[in-house]
């Protein structure tokens, strides 16, 4: 069985062998308890709880290196993978709820490998996403640089109205800073997406990347006519944690 992602442990890698596989049955008949079975090696008992109605597909792009598994893993498991560094293969994906003004949300999260000859694999996804966190690091103008390359290709593979969000991960290396903070968000102001810096390793800001495209997506999805319609862009600034300030360990 393969998930919509290859194996990301490295070597031999097969186009050909990337498909979806779609679980479908009665509620309670164990697909979620075989999907975690798959991923994660175990069976975890008494924990049915139906899943939620609404969920959204959230892509993580950007160039090799820049921490999207990092940011990924912060997310899901509020975990820092230091040391060695391993290359995503083809894509890989985590599911995770979130709360959303009471609602459950199911986020499903596509992880990218950033290197360029899997570039291909990758845009087959783009138009499932609705949601894409466009990642940078700090430490890389290089990788920074890229982002007018990314954005071009995101308009061209992705759906018209997908959410899109800048992010400048690493913050925490502010000793190898490369990429202006004011940088970043002129940057993503020219294309009108909401922007912060971000840190895998200290969590900065990483639950509320997702927790702001969950709740724009939500909103979009079903916005009673009398609520005022959410302002991505507001609850970011008013919400994030600047890198200058003292949310460093
Ligand atoms: N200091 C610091 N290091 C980070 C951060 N995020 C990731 N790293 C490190 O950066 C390296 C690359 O991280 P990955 O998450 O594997 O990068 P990626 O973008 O998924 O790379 P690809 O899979 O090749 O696209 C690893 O050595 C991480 O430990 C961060 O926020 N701060």
């Amino acid at each position: 069985m393969e998930g919509p992602a290859a194996d990301s442990g490295g070597g031999g890698y097969n186009e050909a062998l990337l498909h979806k596989t779609i679980l479908v049955g009665d509620s309670g008949v164990g697909k979620t308890s075989l999907l975690v079975q798959f991923d994660q090696g175990k069976f975890i008992p008494g924990s049915f709880s139906a899943t939620v109605g609404i969920g959204f597909t959230v892509m993580l792009l950007g160039d090799s290196g820049v921490g999207k598994t990092c940011f990924l893993l912060q997310f899901k498991d509020g975990a820092f993978l230091s040391g060695t560094f391993i290359a995503t293969v083809g894509i890989d994906f985590r599911n995770k709820v979130v709360a959303v003004d009471g609602v459950k949300v199911k986020l499903q999260i596509w992880d990218t490998a950033g290197q360029e000859r899997f570039r291909s694999v990758t845009h087959a996804y783009y138009r499932d996403a609705q949601a894409l966190l466009l990642l940078y690091d700090i430490t890389s103008k290089m990788s920074f640089d890229n982002i007018r390359a990314w954005l071009t290709e995101i308009h061209e593979y992705a759906q018209k109205d997908v959410v899109i969000m800048l992010l400048g991960n690493k913050a925490d290396v502010s000793s190898e800073r490369a990429v202006r903070t004011e940088d970043g968000a002129s940057l993503a102001r020219e294309y009108g997406v909401p922007f912060m810096e971000t840190s895998a390793k200290t969590g900065m800001n990483v639950e509320l990347a997702f927790l702001a495209v969950a709740k724009e997506l939500k909103q979009r999805a079903v916005q009673p006519l009398d609520e005022p319609r959410f302002q991505i862009h507001d609850y970011i600034e008013s919400q994030k944690k600047k890198s200058s300030c003292c949310a460093f360990a």
